[in-house]
Formats: C-alpha cells, sequence, structure tokens
C-alpha cells in the first residue's frame, strides 16, 4: 500500500501537487465499494482429438450411440424457461445421407411464443447478471468436462448423423471444439479483467466492471458446425447476458444435446431459451423488440443482410443500439508459389476443399497454380481423388458423405452444370452426383482459363474446387487477383519455401483474408490458438476463439471512486 502511494505521488502534476498542497482535500480513504472478480487458475489445453482406431474404447462408445440414435426419433420441445412448449408446426430432422430417415421430430415457436420467451429472458437477466463470475466459470467448466467426457459419443453421434460429417469432422468440431469454447471463454472472461484503468492518486479508485447488455441477445446459428451453435449461444452468457437460441433445422438434435448438457451444467432456467422456428419468423420477433441488444449470428451473407436490413428499419425503437455481430461466407483461396513442396500441396489442398464435403466457411475452393508445377499438382489431386471414398457417415472409412440437403444438392450442382456448359470450364474430375438415397456430390475438380468466372467469384459452399493456371512470370498479377476477385475475405494460405515470396504475398494479401496460412491448409482453425473470423463480406471478424470475442458481449461501465472531500470550489489560482 505505502508503495503505491509513493509510486502514485510520483506521478502526480504540478497541478495536482498543488491542490494536496494547500489541503483542498480532506482525505478519507476507505476500501473499494466494487467487489474485482475472484479469478481461479484454469489449466488451458485444447481437447486432445481422440482417434477412432478399431476396438478402442472411444469407437465402441460412439458405435452404441450411432445405433441408439439411427432406432429412435428424438423428441424435441421448444424450451423456455426450462418449460416445454409444443406447437402444430411440426417438422423433422433427416440424415443427409439417407434421407428418408428420420432422426428428430421438433416444432417451430409461434410468434407469440418467441414474444414470452423476450419476456421470460428479460427476468432471469435481473438474477443471472449478478451471478459472481467465478460461478459461471464454474459451470462452464463442467460443461467443457461434460462435452469431453459424458456426452462426448452422443454430440458426435448427433453430429454425424445429422449434419453428415465423419467421425474425424464430428470429434474436431462437436468434442473438441465446443470444449475448447466451453474452457477458453470461462479463461477469457477473467482475463478481461487484467485490463483496470490506471490509479494515479490514492484519493481515487478507478476500475472497470464488465456488465452484461441490456436487454436480450438472439443467437442464430448455422448447421455446419455443433461448436459454433454452443459458441454463439453460450459466449454472450458467460458474459452475464441472456439469450434466444435460434438452432438450423438440419443441427437440431446435436444443438439440442447441448443445450441439454448446459442445463446439467448449472446454466438457470430462462438465462439461453431453445427456440426452433422459421427463419423469419424469429427474424422478425427478434428485431420488432425494443430490448433487443445483440444479434449472434454465423451463416450466409444474404441471411445476415437481411438481419441488418430489419434492424435498420426499426433503429427508433430500441433501447440500445443492437450490437451486430456477423461471421458468414469464404471463397478461400490455395496459392501456390514455383517453390512449394508439390506433395504437401496436394494433401492439404485435398483436405481444405473436400473435407466435410466443403461445406466448411473456411473450405478451399480457389486454387493458384504456377504452371511449372500444374501437370504435378492436377496429377497428385486426381490419384488422391480416386483414392477417396464416398460413403454414409456410419463407414469410418469414408473420407467425406453427402451434402446436408436438397437446397444445398441443388445450389452446388447448378455449379457443376455450369462447368459442364461454360467453354471457359473443364472438369477434371469428379462431378458426379445423385441424390435418390442421400445427397451425394462427388468432389469435383475444374479447371478454368478465366479466374474471374462466377465459379471463381462466388460462395459455393460444397465440393467444388477451382483451379487457375498462371504464368511463372505473372505472380504480381496473380497476387491482385487474389485479392480483388471477390467480395470475400474469410481464409486463405501460400505455399512456398520461398521466404522472400512469403513475406511479399503476406504483406500483398494481408486484407484478403481474416485468416491466413502459411504453408498450411485455409481450414482447421483451433480455439485459442488460431483465432477465427474475415473481413468484407465474410463478416464483422469478431475472432471467435479469442478474449476480443467476448468484448462484444459486455457494456462495461467505468467506476471512478473518491475518498476524499472538497472543502472549497475554487481554483488554486483564486486568490480569494
Ligand atoms: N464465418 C464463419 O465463421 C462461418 C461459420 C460457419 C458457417 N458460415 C457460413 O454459413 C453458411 C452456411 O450455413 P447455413 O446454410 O446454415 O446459413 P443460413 O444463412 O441459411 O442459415 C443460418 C441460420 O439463419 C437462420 N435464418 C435463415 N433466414 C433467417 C431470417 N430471415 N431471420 C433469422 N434467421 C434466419 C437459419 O434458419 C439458420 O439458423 C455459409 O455461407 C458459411 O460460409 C460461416
Ligand atoms: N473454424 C472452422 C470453419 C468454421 C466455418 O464453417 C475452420 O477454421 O475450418
Amino acid at each position: 500500500m505505502i508503495s503505491s502511494v509513493s509510486k502514485s505521488t510520483l506521478h502526480l502534476s504540478s497541478a495536482q501537487r498543488l491542490f494536496v498542497g494547500k489541503s483542498f482535500f480532506r482525505f478519507l480513504g476507505g476500501p473499494s465499494i466494487i467487489q474485482e472478480p475472484i479469478a481461479q487458475p484454469i489449466n488451458l489445453e485444447n481437447e486432445p482429438i481422440l482417434g477412432y482406431l478399431k476396438g478402442s474404447e472411444e469407437r465402441v462408445g460412439l458405435e452404441n450411440a450411432l445405433q441408439h440414435r439411427q432406432s429412435a426419433v428424438e423428441e424435441i420441445p421448444i424450451v423456455i424457461d426450462g418449460k416445454e412448449y409444443w406447437t402444430d408446426d411440426v417438422h423433422y430432422q433427416t440424415m443427409p445421407s439417407n434421407h428418408q430417415k428420420k432422426i428428430a421430430k421438433f416444432c417451430y415457436a409461434t410468434p407469440e411464443l418467441l414474444q414470452k420467451a423476450i419476456g421470460v429472458s428479460l427476468k432471469a437477466r435481473s438474477t443471472w447478471e449478478k451471478v459472481p463470475l467465478n460461478k459461471k466459470v464454474d459451470i462452464f467448466l463442467k460443461a467443457g468436462d461434460l462435452v469431453s467426457t459424458k456426452y462426448r459419443s452422443q454430440l458426435n453421434a448427433s453430429t454425424m448423423l445429422g449434419q453428415g460429417k465423419t467421425v474425424f469432422q464430428a470429434e474436431i468440431d462437436a468434442a473438441c471444439e465446443l470444449a475448447d469454447f466451453l474452457r477458453f471463454n470461462a479463461e477469457f472472461a477473467q482475463r478481461l479483467y487484467d485490463y483496470q484503468p490506471v490509479n494515479v492518486d490514492p484519493s481515487i479508485k478507478n476500475s472497470v466492471r464488465h456488465r452484461g447488455l441490456e436487454g436480450f441477445i438472439a443467437a442464430i446459428s448455422p448447421f455446419n458446425f455443433t461448436a459454433i451453435g454452443g459458441n454463439l449461444a453460450y459466449a454472450p452468457a458467460i458474459m452475464g447476458n441472456v439469450v434466444l437460441w435460434k438452432p438450423s433445422d438440419t443441427a437440431m438434435l446435436s444443438n439440442y444435446i447441448v443445450f441439454r448438457l448446459m442445463e446439467e451444467s448449472g446454466i438457470p432456467p430462462g438465462v439461453v431459451n431453445f427456440l426452433p422456428a422459421e427463419g423469419p419468423t424469429f427474424g422478425r420477433a427478434i428485431t420488432n423488440s425494443t430490448h433487443l441488444s445483440a444479434i449472434n449470428f454465423t451463416g450466409s451473407v444474404p441471411t445476415f443482410h437481411w438481419l441488418w436490413k430489419q434492424v435498420g428499419e426499426n433503429v427508433d425503437r430500441f433501447r440500445n443500439l443492437p450490437r451486430l455481430v456477423g461471421e458468414c461466407g469464404g471463397k478461400n483461396y490455395h496459392l501456390v508459389h514455383s517453390s512449394a513442396n508439390v506433395e504437401h500441396v496436394v494433401n492439404s489442398t485435398l483436405r481444405g476443399a473436400f473435407e466435410y464435403s466443403g461445406q466448411k466457411c473456411s473450405a478451399t475452393s480457389r486454387l493458384y497454380v504456377p504452371s511449372s508445377l500444374w501437370k504435378q499438382v492436377k496429377e497428385g489431386l486426381i490419384e488422391g481423388m480416386k483414392q477417396m471414398k464416398i460413403g454414409p457417415v456410419t463407414d469410418f472409412d469414408s473420407f467425406t458423405s453427402s451434402v446436408i440437403d436438397t437446397r444445398a444438392y441443388d445450389r452446388i450442382t447448378s455449379y457443376i452444370k455450369h462447368a459442364e456448359q461454360s467453354p471457359d470450364l473443364q472438369i477434371i474430375a469428379g462431378g458426379q452426383r445423385n441424390k435418390s438415397v442421400g445427397y451425394f456430390i462427388h468432389p469435383t475438380l475444374v479447371e478454368t482459363n478465366n479466374p474471374r468466372d462466377r465459379i471463381m467469384v462466388e460462395e459455393i459452399f460444397g465440393p467444388v474446387l477451382t483451379a487457375f493456371v498462371y504464368d511463372d512470370s505473372a505472380l504480381e498479377e496473380t497476387l491482385d487477383l487474389i485479392d480483388s476477385s471477390t467480395s470475400f475475405a474469410l481464409t486463405g494460405a501460400v505455399f512456398a519455401e520461398d521466404r522472400e515470396f512469403l513475406v511479399q504475398a503476406a504483406e500483398r494479401l494481408k486484407m484478403s483474408c481474416g485468416n491466413f496460412y502459411i504453408n498450411d491448409k485455409s481450414t482447421g482453425a483451433v480455439v485459442g490458438q488460431q483465432p477465427f473470423g474475415g473481413g468484407r463480406l465474410s463478416g464483422t471478424n469478431d475472432k471467435a476463439g479469442s478474449p476480443h470475442y467476448l468484448l462484444r458481449w459486455t457494456s462495461p461501465q467505468s467506476i471512478k471512486q473518491y475518498f476524499n472531500h472538497l472543502t472549497q470550489f475554487k481554483y488554486p489560482h483564486m486568490e480569494k
């Protein structure tokens, strides 16, 4: 204490010293009124990826869960304030690899139920906001452990069957990334308090506390990552917010398991409400409410633009200006330099473009190869694609499976048809598709001589990779092309052994993506290691998986506590 007084005295300005010297203050001192949270040490490690080798404990557990989930249709209610509701607007989640097979039954919330959820969440807010951070941290750490133990097989099985992920893809998402989000967010929330404002004088105690936003947050999640659903709904909750969570119809079962698991971990009723709903009905309900404090969205650009416009139209009615956080699509690239290791390029590109059938926002979709390497790269890709098994997710040898639904199937095949018909495009491998049983589209490699064809510009969100072969001497133009030919800026990768080129590319491609990879594929960001998000049309780049993300869910309050009494109002230079 003494040392802090003398230290701060050293920093007094001359005016402040004058005040102190002439005793205009009567020093009172005293403890701080605002209690700072008590941080607990968290041993932060990413959840290990399990191997699922034949006969392993995790494989047996997962096989049982897969069997169980295929033999029953889970009935999923709307949950508001811990109470279950059903409506007549009934829907089913089916398996993308066998679309006649139902795995879950759910119903859409009506506008009245959505109103009820808003009212309930606002009531829950007043108590949840007061729960000390260390209690919230306990809940999140318990949840992380439930994900990695008791519910691991259930989460993986529901993500595999419902969202069409192979075992490895389900494991890195529904088990590892979800557990990581929960545990890392607990630590990040504590670390926000590491920053406290300076105290220049013992008569003043300055501090900042993190309050939840006033009102409710709407979390709207996509189908393709179970972990993203969990993060969109629960990252705001750890900061003291209440949430209306609208899951995607095609990720219903896995998202419901997340919701129930969070309840079991100790999230009180009403803090997060589980609201399957028709998109625009939900969108209108939240944007018509005075109490909307933020939208936490991940999904396509058109949906985010629609929500943004709705907020704009209603801007006069909000009590607080809603924060709009949206992570959207990508048109991600691999740029290969003539010095690159070809085998590494080929294997990285096969994974980046075709794992999970290209249904990652980060999927490699544009490939730029110098003419000197094209023959080798092309042959490597074709050979790899021949070896890829495309089948049901229950076959552990499948490299990838079907795409999510008929809408996705039609959109993706429209690009393949375009490639079949355009004189500028040539299908080098793949292109086969069939939706009679499941929505199967084979990984497809296209070559183009027009780097600005729409296949190189628009998000396809499917297993279609287009390559443009550039002249080795046209490196400068190629760098410009990559940066300027699409409106997206999510992820991108450069492959080279030439360090000088890498330095040049890192500078020239600085704004072309939010996640930049050097000699690694464009997919596979890990929580806490590569905070995720992009710019331009790809989103608001709030970097999920980092402490920055949590700043979007707090309304910080600055507090100045003054320990003295003024004994007069005049300034020192005034004589009387
Ligand atoms: N940048 C990222 O971090 C990231 C991560 C995952 C997915 N994505 C993107 O998500 C997209 C794929 O996901 P999707 O097909 O589920 O996206 P989508 O936009 O179709 O749907 C996203 C969510 O919005 C809901 N929705 C649709 N219309 C709505 C409306 N009018 N009002 C409110 N909600 C509405 C949907 O029901 C769903 O829950 C791709 O574009 C992909 O790139 C981005
Ligand atoms: N974070 C994931 C992508 C999420 C979008 O779908 C990755 O980096 O591959």
